[in-house]
Parts: structure tokens; sequence; C-alpha cells
């Protein structure tokens, strides 16, 4: 054999020493640097194989094998994934501070004006300042309550509609997922925009369209994230930098549009909705201070995160608690027997109703301990050193905890895989992300401020569609026969994978009548 040919085979030799000498080197700065357990990764993707179709699901499984505290790498980018009640304490009350950043991802930075947002913006001075006005001005109990009439007229509205459906006989399946769904944007639309669909020129089916499309881009697997430097030109190619800017204009001229019709001289019913309170804040900075710090495009990334952060996410969960409750006769009849003893004979729940609706709020939490509609809350993003169960954490590691896995721990729950709302009663487990072994809302400086808005809509929902209407089952299947699996949803949220199918009854002066 000549020099040439033994020189050919030389890098087939050496690149597994190679590699054995990379994998010491790793581990000897692992140990150095006391990073918190890793799975095995491959190069270049690391542990992005791992994830699967339903992340949280995956990374409970990895969590049992390599703790609590793990670190992945997603690409070339850390991430520490959390999972128990224990080091969530540590993350969002301890460390709160160090690590209340998100991440600076390319699709949402440009659907948020370059983070002019509360949800995606990184920690700032500014992020602080905004998220104190819109905690004041979008997110007070006030506020809130200013909308009741509102919602009250929409969710009447949707009682119509499957009372129609219920007096067609024989009575057809209503699909009470896309009902709730639609309706939770009907809400959330007329208190941004002041305008219902009923009446207005915009189409129902087109918004939603284009919300699901900003959902999809804003949670959709980007390469520019896990590949910095050349990940953008693979988005490029795949498609997705399109996609994100086709998204962008279209939402960007569908706010303007709203935003100049605010504007128009002349206009009546000025400073009910979500836009005249913001530009009501804007002229108020001008007036006071010669200019303003709110510009037009603060306020349409405002209602962006109200778009992408109250929609899918109250409709889930009354959706889930519906799937919940069908299953199970006797906590169905237990709510139903609630609501309606609670209302009589007035024909529908008020919100002034959902106070004394103690198992309602139960049926509530305990959908959202089993299918939080974000299981992985928002990712964050470390700003400095920190150590959590002694594990060293650097600046720049991207935060996610899984609060699906946690509301699912045994450690905490008994019987946690079952559905039961009386686990909560007596239990001074609150929703505010004060106790970690429950964090459907996330906790510490970056919790949800939706919570107050989130809720009432939910329980209000529920409460009429359990008032409303007995719920069959479609002929032919049975309780068991309901799907339960779950699917990624838009934007990270975790959805029901088929629509939930149910034949409503109308409950007439404390009667069902077929
Ligand atoms: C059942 C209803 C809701 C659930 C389960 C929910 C859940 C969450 C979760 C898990 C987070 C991340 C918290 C964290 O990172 O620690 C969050 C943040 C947020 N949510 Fe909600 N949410 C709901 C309703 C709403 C509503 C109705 C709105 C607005 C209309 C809203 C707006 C926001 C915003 C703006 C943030 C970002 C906060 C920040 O980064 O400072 N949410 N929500």
């Amino acid at each position: 054999m000549g020099l040439f040919s033994s020189l050919v085979w030389l890098p087939f030799l050496l690149l597994p020493l190679f590699l054995l000498f990379k994998k010491m080197i790793d581990r000897v700065n692992k140990e150095l640097k006391n990073l918190p357990p890793s799975p095995p990764k491959l190069p270049i993707i690391g542990n992005l194989h791992q994830l699967g179709p339903l992340p949280h699901s995956s990374l409970r499984q990895l969590a049992r094998e390599y703790g609590p505290v793990m670190l992945l790498h997603l690409g070339r980018i850390p991430v520490l994934i959390v999972s128990s009640a224990d080091a969530a304490k540590e993350l969002l009350k301890v460390n709160d501070l160090a690590c209340c950043s998100r991440p600076r991802l390319a699709s949402v930075g440009r659907l948020s004006y370059n983070y002019l947002d509360v949800a995606f913006s990184p920690y700032s001075e500014y992020w602080r300042e905004l998220r104190k006005l819109c905690v004041l001005e979008i997110f007070s109990v006030k506020r809130v309550k200013s909308f009741r009439s509102l919602r009250a007229d929409e969710v009447g509205s949707l009682m119509d509609s499957i009372a129609r459906s219920a007096s067609a006989f024989p009575t057809d399946p209503v699909n009470l997922t896309e009902k709730v769904f639609a309706l939770s944007g009907s809400i959330i639309f007329r208190k941004a925009f002041g305008k219902s669909f009923r009446g207005s020129e915009f189409d129902r089916g087109k918004f939603y369209e284009l919300v699901h499309d900003a959902e999809t881009v804003a949670g959709a697997f980007s390469y520019a994230e896990c590949f910095p430097g050349f990940g953008w030109i693979l988005d490029w190619i795949s498609g997705h930098s399109g996609r994100v800017e086709r998204v962008f204009r279209k939402l960007d001229a569908l706010f303007q549009q709203v935003i100049d019709e605010h504007l128009k001289p002349g206009r009546t019913n000025r400073g009910e909705d979500i836009i005249d309170v913001m530009l009501g804040i804007e002229k108020e900075q001008t007036e006071e201070h010669g200019h303003a710090w709110i510009t037009k495009n603060h306020i349409k990334a405002i209602l962006l995160n109200m778009f992408l952060g109250g929609i899918d996410t109250s409709a889930l969960t009354v959706v889930w608690a519906m799937a919940e409750l069908v299953r199970k006769p006797i906590l169905m009849k237990k709510a139903q027997d609630e609501v309606r003893e609670i209302v009589g004979k007035r024909g529908r729940v008020s919100e002034t109703d959902l106070d004394q609706l103690q198992y309602l709020k139960l049926i509530i939490k305990e959908t959202l301990r089993l299918h939080p509609p974000a299981p992985m809350l928002i990712a964050r993003e470390s700003i400095s050193h920190f150590k959590i169960k002694g594990y060293n954490i650097y600046p720049k590691t991207l935060i996610q905890v899984n609060a699906w896995a946690i509301g699912r721990d045994p450690k905490y729950w008994e019987n946690p895989e079952e559905f039961s709302p009386e686990r909560f009663a007596g239990n001074a487990v609150d929703i505010k992300g004060q106790n970690f072994e429950y964090l459907p809302f996330g906790g510490g400086r970056r919790g949800c401020p939706g919570i107050y808005m989130g809720t009432v809509t939910s329980e209000f929902v529920l409460a009429n569609l359990l008032y409303c209407f007995d719920w069959a089952l479609p002929v032919g299947t049975e309780a068991a026969d309901i799907n339960m699996e779950e699917k990624a949803g838009h934007c990270l949220t975790l959805s029901k994978k088929t629509p939930l199918l149910l034949v409503p009854i109308k409950y007439l002066n404390g009667q069902a009548s077929p």
C-alpha cells in the first residue's frame, strides 16, 4: 500500500478519535461549569429531534430520566427546562429578576413592531412602563367589568344560535369547538375594536383565519433562532420569512383601518373600546409633554397581544371543560344543578351570578390544571447568571416551564390524571402563580395580566352552556368514545385533537325538552 492510499484512510481513522476527544472535553467543560443534566444531543440539531409533536409530553418523559432541571440544546440555543414545582419556585420567585426577559424571536419581533408589545418584549424599563399602563388601563377589574354588556350580548347570541339547532328535529350535533372559538374571537374583537361582526363589514371567517395565521407564524419553528448566522437563509428558502411578512402586512392594514375609523371626526361611542382607551392615552401624553411615547404602532402591538393571548386561551378552557363534563355525567349534573338553582327561571346566567357559582369555579380550575392552554408558558430568557437546584444558568439561556407536567405531578396531586374539580374544594391553591404546583397563568413578573379577563369569559360562557342546555352525545357514541387526545394548537397552545360534537337539548323552565 502506497503512502497516498494510507493518507486517504487517515481522516477516517482520526475522526472517531477526534469525536471521542471532543466528548471528553465537553464533559470536563460541563463539569467545570456545573450545568444541569442534559440528554445526549446530535451534531448541529442538538436535542431538536427529541421534542416530538407534543413537546410538553416528550419533555416530561425526558425529565423523568434527567431530572426536573434539564439543559437541552435546540440547534445552538441552550434551553433550560423546568418540570417540578420546587424548581419552578426557585425560578419564578427566587430568581425571577434574573430570568424575566423574553428571547428575541424574529417572527414575533416583526409581528410586534419590533417588540413594542407586552408579551414578547424583552425585559427593560420600557416593558415595565408599558406593562404597568396595560395592567391599569386594559386588564384592570374595572375595565373588564366595563365590557359586561358586550359579553352578555355575544354570549346571548351564541345561546340563541345553539337554541335554533336544538329546535331542529332530529337534532344534529353542534360543533361546540367551532362555536366557542367563534364566540371568544367575537368578544375580543369587540373589546378591541368596539364593533361586532354582526352588521359590520368585517368577515368573521377572514378575521379568524388571519389571527390563526399570526398564531401559527408566531409559534412556528424558525431556523434563524436555532442556527444563528445562517438560519435566516433556511427561513427564507422554506418560505417562513415570506409568510411572516404577509401576515404582518395584513394585520397592519386591518389595525390601521380600524384606528383610522376611530380617528374620524364626528364618531359616536367614543371612549368605549381598547383603541379608544389607547388613543386617549396618546392624546393625554401629547397634551402633557408635547409628545407621546405611545404611538399607533404601540397600539397595534397591544392589539396583537389581545388577539394572540385572549382568544384561544379562554375558548380552549371552555371546550376542555365541556369535554370532561360530558364524560362524567354526575359532575355535569352537579354543575347544572348549581347554576340552575342560582339563576332560577331568569333564562340566562348574568355575570353577577358568577360569584355564587362555587362548583363552576372549581371546574374551571381543574380544567386549567389538566389542560393548561399554554402548557409550557411563554419562553423566557435569562438576563444574568443564577443558580437553580445548585446548577449554574448563564445569561442568554432560553427557559421553558413545563406547567402541564407540574400540574400532573403525582408528588403534588392525588390521581393526577383524573378530572376531579372537588380536589380544589377547601384548597387554598390559587390561580395567580403563588402556588408553584399550579401555574396555568405562569408566575413572577411575566405572569399573565389577563387572568381576570380570561377567567370571567370562560366561567360566563361555561355557565350559560350548562344552564341553557342539557348535552347529549351524538347518536351511536358513548362517553368513552370522546377523544381526549391533545394536539399542538396555534402559537404553542394545547388544543383538543378532534372537535367536540354534542347534541344540545333546550332547558325550559326547569324541564329539559327534546
Ligand atoms: C384562560 C385564559 C388565559 C390563560 C390560561 C393565559 C395564560 C398565559 C400564560 C401561561 C402566560 C405566560 C406567563 C409566563 O410567561 O409566566 C400569559 C401571558 C400573557 N397573557 Fe395570558 N392567558 C389567558 C388569558 C389572557 C387574556 C384574555 C389576555 C388578553 C386579552 C392575555 C394576555 C397575556 C399577555 C399580554 C401576556 C404576556 C405577559 C408578559 O409577558 O408580561 N391572556 N398568559
